[in-house]
Order: structure tokens, then sequence, then C-alpha cells
């Protein structure tokens, strides 16, 4: 069976319940995701330990935000782990996308528009006026225009994401959530097969997989919705 395109979050505070978790999900998912909160606690090894014998692609989300020479530095240091994908903030500007993309050539960079997290009231507070929409078009369209093939956007502006920056750039959603489930600190969700139906690449799906019972088993159900919500 083909693996569903899921970037499974393996926000976990140790490494072998993150190599655990990825042993259980990778027969169904293409990818794995590294973020904060292992990266700073193991550093550069959890690449290589959560990666395993499987071969699964590793997408390290760093989230850098920072001057572009600061930018660059880092992505160039995390570029010799061969993360498929990583993170950077598109607020952070063309320049400091452009660096992370010139630094990292043999890595995806995925410019991170909007958090999924922040609601309309939220980005109104932080000075974003207008619908999140607006903001997510406009960091997608300079993220893009600075060198990003890849960008991070809620399921909610995937259409209007795509239409923005056509066919080629791989959109990837967080705030993912089965039909149901408790939205937690997330703000703008929508299901699995919504967001694939809508046109994202790949699903970002943290809690909902690994706080379950069974995260293999979970990850295998929803590889499987999605088969039948796109037929190969
Ligand atoms: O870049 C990300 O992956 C990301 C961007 C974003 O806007 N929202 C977001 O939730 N994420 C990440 O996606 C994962 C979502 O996890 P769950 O909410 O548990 O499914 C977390 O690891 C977040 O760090």
């Amino acid at each position: 069976m083909t693996p569903a395109p899921i970037a499974v979050a393996l926000d976990a505070p140790d490494l072998e319940t993150a190599a655990r978790w990825a042993a259980l999900v990778t027969p169904h998912v293409t990818t794995v995701k590294i973020g904060l909160e292992l990266y700073l606690r193991y550093g550069p090894d959890v690449i290589a330990s959560v990666r395993g014998a499987s071969g699964v692609q590793v997408f390290l989300d760093l989230k850098l935000h920072d001057i572009p020479n600061t930018v660059a530095g880092a992505a160039k240091a995390v570029s010799r782990l061969r993360p498929a994908i990583l993170t950077v903030h598109a607020a952070g500007g063309p320049a400091m996308i452009r660096a992370a993309v010139e630094a990292a050539p043999d890595t995806q960079i995925a410019a991170v528009t909007v958090l999924t997290s922040l609601s309309e009231a939220d980005l109104s507070r932080i000075g974003l006026a207008g619908p999140a929409s607006d903001a997510v078009r406009r960091l997608a369209a300079l993220s893009v225009e600075s060198g990003a093939t890849a960008l991070v956007c809620s399921p909610h502006e995937v259409v209007d994401v795509r239409s923005e920056v056509g066919p080629g750039i791989t959109l990837i959603t967080p705030g993912v959530r089965p039909a149901g489930a408790d939205s937690q600190d997330q703000a703008r969700v929508a299901t699995p097969e919504q967001a694939l139906a809508d046109g994202a690449d790949l699903l970002v799906i943290g809690r909902p997989i690994t706080a379950s019972p069974d995260p293999g088993a979970t990850a295998a159900a929803i590889a499987s919705s999605l088969r039948r919500t796109i037929p190969s």
C-alpha cells in the first residue's frame, strides 16, 4: 500500500517515544516531522534516531526567523543532516527566505505563512488587519518569489494559495483534525479529507495520531480514508 501524504508531528518529550511513534506510523505515511521540542533537547542526533532504517522522509520544523545572515548560517548548519524539508517563517521577509534557499540547496525550504493557531481576532491584535486568507496569500506570493518551493498554511487557505502560486509548489497543511476531534490550540482547522480534496500536498498531523491509544492503527485509518478521498 502506498504511504499517504501525511507528516506525523513527533512532538514527543523524549527520543524513545518519538522513535516508537516513528516506527509505528512509517508504514502508513510518507513523512515524519521533528520540531523544536525534540531538536532543542537532543540536537542533530535526533534525525538519525528517528529516521532509523525505514528511509522515511524527515521534515525538520525549526521555523527559522532572524536576519538573513543568521538564517543562512542556521540553514547551512542543518542542511548537512539532509532533511527533506526545513521551515522558515515567511514574515522574515524576502531576503531571509532567499538566504535559506541558497544556504540549503538540497533541502526544500517551506515558508510558514500564518500559524494555524492564530484566529482572525489574534491577527488583528498583532496588527495584521483583514482576513487571514489575505495575509496568507501575500506571504505565499512573496515566499515563492524569494525561492521557496513549499508553503505552510491552514487547510482554509489551500484553494486561495493554490490559485496564487500555481501547481508546482508543495502546499503543507497543519491544523488538521479528523471529524469530531478536539481542535486543541489550533484555530483554523479542517478534516484530512477536506484538506486533501482542496489541494494540499502534505498534511501535518500530530496529536490526533500520537495521542491516540494506537498511533499505528490511527495513522493507517486516516491513510485509508485519504485513499478513498483521492483514489490513485
Ligand atoms: O510548521 C508547522 O509544521 C506548523 C505550522 C503551523 O502554522 N501550525 C502548526 O501546527 N505547525 C506544526 O504542526 C504540528 C501540529 O500538531 P497537532 O496540532 O498536534 O496536529 C505541530 O508540530 C506544529 O508545530
